[in-house]
């Protein structure tokens, strides 16, 4: 069966843990140590339902209020990775910004997204509760995760839940897309 290829970008404040939950699905691999990142591609293939997809993943470079979002976080992408550390509210509160320019450079109303509490094992350091992110997330009409990159807790579920939610906004349930009925 062919290949169907999915382009998802994942973003959010510094040091949040993109790179590092990227690598731990892409390459099972940890490291401690932090080297801010610029930009890089990585691939993986995830089987849903019986269907293969090629993964691109865009690793960025840590956001702020400031950063524009430009046309290649935009152009041909199906879906985002919005993530945060349960250990900062600020990189929370970045995620809704984020979002907000997404949407405004789209010109939608809605994109396929993942909202995700990294940093988990941090346990003593929490300032966002699972409870605010579940609500965040069904404001926007989309899921939350909690994970830990260290502890390789629940990485694979936020890109499962990624591939589940661009596929619904690209095959939407026939309620959803307004059917009708033919006499
Ligand atoms: N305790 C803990 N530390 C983590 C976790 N994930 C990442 N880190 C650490 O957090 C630091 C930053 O991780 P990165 O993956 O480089 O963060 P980033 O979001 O890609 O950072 P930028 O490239 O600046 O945007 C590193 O020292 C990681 O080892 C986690 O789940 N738990």
């Amino acid at each position: 069966m062919s290949q169907k290829v999915r382009k998802i970008v994942v973003l959010g404040s510094r040091s949040v843990g993109k790179s590092t939950l990227i690598n731990q699905f892409v390459n099972e691999f940890y490291a401690d140590a932090y080297y801010p990142t610029i930009e890089n591609t990585y691939r993986k293939n995830i089987r849903y339902k019986g269907q293969d997809f090629e993964c691109e993943i865009l690793d960025t470079a840590g956001q702020d209020e400031f950063t524009p979002v430009n046309a290649k976080y935009a152009v041909g992408v199906q879906g985002y990775i919005l993530v945060y550390s349960i250990a900062s509210r600020s990189s929370f509160e970045m995620t809704k910004i984020v979002r907000d320019k997404i949407l405004s450079f789209t010109g939608s109303g809605y994109v396929p997204v993942v909202l995700v509490g990294n940093k988990s094992d941090l346990h003593s350091q929490r300032e966002v509760t699972a409870e605010e992110a579940a609500d965040l997330a069904r404001s926007w009409n989309c899921e939350a995760v909690e994970s830990s990159a260290k502890n390789n807790d629940n990485i694979a579920k936020i890109f499962d839940k990624m591939i589940i939610a661009i596929e619904h906004s690209l095959n939407p349930p026939a309620e959803a897309r307004g059917s009708c009925v033919i006499f």
